[in-house]
């Protein structure tokens, strides 16, 4: 869907890149997700894919063609929903929608999207009267207004409670199941675990890291297996080589203890990020 090919972006006035010389693909179906501190260049790069700052330096290809190629039409194919919701806050959350409308050739039945985040009763509410959260479900049917191809989506789930959540998360993987693309960021690696296909790193304007999530647990976590077990009241856990899960003393060691769980090594998405990006998500 995307080619990017050493891509620097320096903003105007600046004194150094924000953006350095960035490679990667977003698949046609996948959901991409991009992930790096605050301040790493998400939101730059996020831009530059939209055709926001137009200025940067490098190659990307949109469908096998330049992006600076394309006009308008770009438009007609792509969903965005920024983490600061966009809206007309005098009008109602369907006049809002309905604007949005005539911009677009194709455009969706809004009915069933509305009743599915839970907004259809509150339509002809003013957006500007919009909780946050309700805010935020708007900008996101809003989005998927013109039946795009490819979305992209900042935060999604930021500031939505944990059923709005899921809500979205389940609408994004279902736009992925009729063949739709993403872009997502994101702080919350639990969200990049269920939804993302790959995941690409970046930090100070440079990519780190691109891959599964499967694959980076593996790589950056450990091949083991612990095992947590109960010993005269105490809880203990002894750790194994991977290997070790075919030899007769592993089973027999199972056998004989008091087994609570068992786990394998593999790291969490969270401890890759701070593993890759030397950041701590907490703080
Ligand atoms: N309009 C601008 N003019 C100059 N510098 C900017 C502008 N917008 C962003 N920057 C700078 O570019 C860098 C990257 O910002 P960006 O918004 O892309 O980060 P981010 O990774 O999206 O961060 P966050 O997770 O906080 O949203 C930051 O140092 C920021 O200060």
């Amino acid at each position: 869907m995307f080619k990017v090919h050493n891509v620097n972006y320096m903003y105007p006035r600046a004194t150094k890149n924000t953006i350095n010389g960035i490679d990667f693909e977003i698949k046609e179906g996948e959901i991409f997700g991009f992930l790096g501190p605050s301040g790493a260049g998400k939101s730059t790069t996020q831009k530059i894919l939209i055709k926001l700052l137009p200025k940067y330096n490098g190659d990307i290809q949109y469908k096998g063609k330049s992006l600076s190629n394309y006009n308008d039409e770009f438009y007609q194919d792509i969903g965005v929903s920024f983490e600061m919701p966009i809206s007309f806050s005098k009008l109602t959350a369907m006049e809002n929608l309905e604007f949005f409308k005539k911009l677009y050739k194709n455009t969706i039945d809004v009915e069933p999207l509305l009743k599915r985040v839970g907004l259809w009763d509150a339509r002809n509410k003013k957006a500007g009267e919009y909780s946050k959260g309700m805010k935020i479900r708007l900008n996101f049917i809003r989005a998927l207004i013109n039946n795009p191809k490819m979305l992209f989506l900042d935060e999604p789930t930021n500031g939505l409670d944990p059923v709005n959540a899921r809500i979205m998360k389940d609408m994004v993987l279902e736009f992925k199941q009729q063949g739709g693309t993403v872009f997502l960021t994101s702080h919350i690696m639990s969200d990049v675990d269920q939804l993302c296909d790959r995941v690409a790193f970046i930090v100070d304007g440079k990519l780190k890291e691109i891959d599964s999530p499967r694959n980076l647990k593996l790589k950056y976590g450990k091949r083991t297996i612990n095992v947590e077990y109960k010993e005269e009241g105490n809880i203990l856990t002894r750790e194994f080589p991977m290997e070790d899960i075919k030899k007769p003393d592993f089973c027999q060691f199972l056998q004989a203890k008091e087994v609570e769980t068992i786990h394998s090594g593999e790291t969490t998405l969270e401890e890759i990020f701070i593993k890759v990006t030397g950041v701590d998500l907490r703080g």
